[in-house]
């Protein structure tokens, strides 16, 4: 049980808007059923980042969840709204247009989940963005196979419209091999600390050494509007299936065992001991990835100029959309001073300088009803749209221009 913070609940109850919402300074409230969320800093930006603390109505207790996901940094003032009871949406006063909204998860699957492994509260942090992004493609198939030179034909042909996701690995570079590139090359103990803090989306034990994709590794790379690429094992193509992500999976098989070793062998890579755990895990990855329905296609790499046309057309890469140039998702410019308020499934946002209120556009709308994806990674499906109260009217609402 946590101390009461010096932001006392009576004063806080007592106070509450229509949405069940208060602030004061950098802090505010939001109740649903009987607990009543504390977020944010003690003073404007001295705090590092928002912190969460939970006043339970029916015991009269205060408690310090374990708060998952990468937290907002304090800021000047904030809005809080509570959506479908199970998350509250953020608005940060004074951010920048790609940080100023965010989800504190309080009941989704994947809190409750996690409040099951973790025996206590437990509260999530996604940040917002606009838009929809591209399904991951998640490549699988035995050491040696050709993924990532598959991989490197894509991203090379078609650079604005894929991104690496850049595992951690607790193996040694190769010599050719950059750290922050091709892996983040890390220590067990600092990885296994990062696993437990919940900063991984999955990760494996292979072939001796530990490899794991970050929640960050993906969202930076869709936060740029691209679609991202995953290089991983059969077992953590098994965790991404059963997570939020919703990706398309590939696995690539070889011709024939002989052929893999003899690409093994040339690719001189790995010490004969590694290469022969190599083979030998080859064998079960290629049972598991034929058969364990984890995969949406499979592709043979005979012939690699062949397997690669094959992989384009798979991705849509064979016509005209080939050519589409992606653009990162725009942010969302909001004053610093503003209310905020909520009309069914939008969140109403009052530019509220007197100078604003006069321009054209003076509402901010977001469209929350189509949200995709959440804690541990991003929230995304955000749709936003600006109206003028005067001309618009409230009707403007559901009438995006
Ligand atoms: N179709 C192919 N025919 C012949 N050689 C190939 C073919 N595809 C890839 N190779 C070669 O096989 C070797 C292994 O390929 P690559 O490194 O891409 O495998 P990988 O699946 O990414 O392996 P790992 O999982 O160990 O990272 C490389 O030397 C590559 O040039
Ligand atoms: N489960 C995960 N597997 C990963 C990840 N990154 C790479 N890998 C797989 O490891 C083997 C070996 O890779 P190598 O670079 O040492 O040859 C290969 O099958 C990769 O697909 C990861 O983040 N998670």
């Amino acid at each position: 049980m946590g101390e009461a913070p010096a932001f006392v609940v009576d004063d806080l109850l007592q106070n509450q808007d229509g949405f069940g919402s208060k602030s004061k300074g950098c802090k505010i409230t939001t109740t649903i059923g009987d607990k009543t969320y504390v977020i944010g800093g003690e003073n404007d930006e001295s705090t590092l980042s928002l912190e969460v603390q939970i006043f339970d109505k029916a015991t009269g207790n205060w408690a310090t969840p374990i708060v998952l996901g990468a937290k907002p940094s304090s800021c000047k003032g904030l809005s809080a709204v509570s959506l479908n009871d199970d998350r509250i949406l953020i608005v940060k006063k004074g951010s920048t247009p790609d940080d100023c909204i965010w989800f504190l998860e309080v009941d989704t699957r994947f809190v409750r989940e996690q409040k099951k492994i973790q025996g206590t509260d437990v509260v999530a942090w996604s940040k917002g963005a606009r838009g929809y992004a591209e399904k991951p493609v998640v490549i699988s198939g035995p050491s040696g196979v050709g993924k990532g030179t598959l991989i490197s034909m894509l991203m090379k042909e078609f650079p604005s419209m894929f991104g690496f996701s850049v595992s951690h690995t607790t193996r040694a570079p190769r010599c050719m091999e950059k750290d922050g590139v091709h892996y983040h090359f890390t220590e067990r103990s600092v990885m296994e600390k990062e696993l437990k803090d919940g900063k991984f989306l999955e990760h494996a034990l292979v072939h001796g050494n530990l490899y794991g994709t970050s929640i960050e590794a993906v969202e930076v790379v869709t936060d740029t509007g691209k679609r991202c690429i995953l290089d991983i094992d059969v077992q953590g193509a098994r965790s991404v299936k059963a997570s939020s992500l919703e990706a398309i999976f590939i696995f690539i098989c070889p011709p024939s065992m002989e052929e893999l070793e003899t690409r093994l062998r040339s690719r001189g890579t790995e010490t004969e001991e590694q290469i022969l755990k190599r083979l030998q895990n080859a064998k079960k990855e290629m049972e598991q990835g034929q058969s364990s329905g984890i995969f949406d296609h499979i592709l043979y790499n005979d012939n690699l100029d062949e397997c690669y046309e094959s992989l384009k057309k798979l991705l849509g890469l064979d016509g005209a959309a080939a050519a589409t140039q992606r653009s990162a998702p725009q942010g969302i410019d909001l004053p610093a001073d503003h209310s905020v308020s909520k009309m069914d499934n939008k969140i109403i946002i009052n530019c509220g300088t007197a100078e604003l209120k006069k321009a054209s556009k003076n509402l901010i709308v977001l469209d929350v009803s189509s949200l995709k994806g959440g804690a541990p990674g991003r929230t995304r499906g955000l749709d936003v749209y600006a109206i003028d109260s005067f001309s618009d009217g409230l009707n403007g609402i559901n009438q995006p221009s």
